[in-house]
């Protein structure tokens, strides 16, 4: 489904992604780890097509379309969600009127006022947020867990085919992550995939992700299960330094 080979990619002349390979499949929920620094924002960065990154080699196919060819808004049509860490106030435009906006630009057929206000119902209840929740302006004086949740209803409403979650759980609480667990395993099922970047291992408490990969310095230097992320959490990032760093064996 998803396709990363040999991934190159520079901010700003540095070059911080140095040669990344995936492949998500159909239905799989992958985590990638990786300590500080390692590349984990730069890559969602470079998937979701921000400007400033630059792809120097390589390629990302999505469904064997050429994705790096793609602005933001094709790859959304395609069926590519991705959720960001810090995401824009937007004042004047309410959280229902910016959903109804995103569903009808990926569907095919604009989703009629009625059924649009029970989806959001539906999704809402399911997350179990106010329904005065969808009048406000969209992340104005959110706090963190309610960006987060809004993060997530965008993608209960959205049901794109594939998720790349940037998660920092850093100032989320624990209610905050249950919240993103619980959106990621109510999508998860044969349609649905998702690469879910981990800046701490505590998310994987609560979404269990079929492959977890490590990630140093700009490259995917280990694979496994999620017993990777249990070894993971025991033995520390030095471990992966040693094992795979500048200059060992991989
Ligand atoms: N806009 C930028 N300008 C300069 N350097 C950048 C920029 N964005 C990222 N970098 C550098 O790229 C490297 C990788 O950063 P990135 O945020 O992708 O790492 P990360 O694995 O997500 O880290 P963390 O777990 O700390 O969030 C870092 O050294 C960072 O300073």
């Amino acid at each position: 489904m998803l396709k990363i080979e040999n991934l190159h990619a520079e901010v700003e002349g540095k070059e911080i992604l140095k040669g990344l390979t995936l492949e998500v499949g159909r239905g799989e929920i992958h985590a990638i780890m990786g300590p500080n620094g390692s590349g984990k924002s730069t890559l969602a960065n470079v998937l979701m097509g921000h400007p400033r990154y630059e792809v120097t080699e390589g390629s990302v196919t999505f469904e064997g379309e050429d994705v790096l060819e793609l602005e933001p808004d094709e790859r959304a049509k395609l069926g590519m969600f991705l959720a960001f860490q810090y995401p824009s106030e937007v004042p004047g435009v309410s959280v229902a009127n910016f959903l109804r906006t995103a569903v009808n630009s990926v569907r095919e057929q604009e989703v009629p006022p009625m059924e649009m206000y029970k989806l959001l119902q539906e999704k809402m209840r399911l997350m179990d947020m106010d329904p005065s929740f969808a009048e406000r302006y969209l992340n104005e004086g959110f706090s963190g867990g309610e960006k987060k949740r809004n993060e997530i209803l965008q993608l209960l409403v959205l049901q794109p085919k594939l998720a790349i979650l940037d998660e920092t759980d850093s100032g989320l609480d624990i209610d905050a992550l249950q919240v993103v667990a619980r959106g990621v395993n109510q999508m998860r099922g044969p349609e649905f995939s998702a690469v879910v970047i981990t800046h701490y291992q505590r998310i994987l408490r609560y979404i269990e992700p079929d492959f977890v990969h490590v990630m140093l310095d700009g490259r995917i230097v280990t694979s496994g299960g999620k017993e990777l992320a249990e070894e993971l959490e025991s033995k520390g990032y030095d471990w992966v330094r040693q094992e795979f760093g500048a200059g060992t064996q991989s």
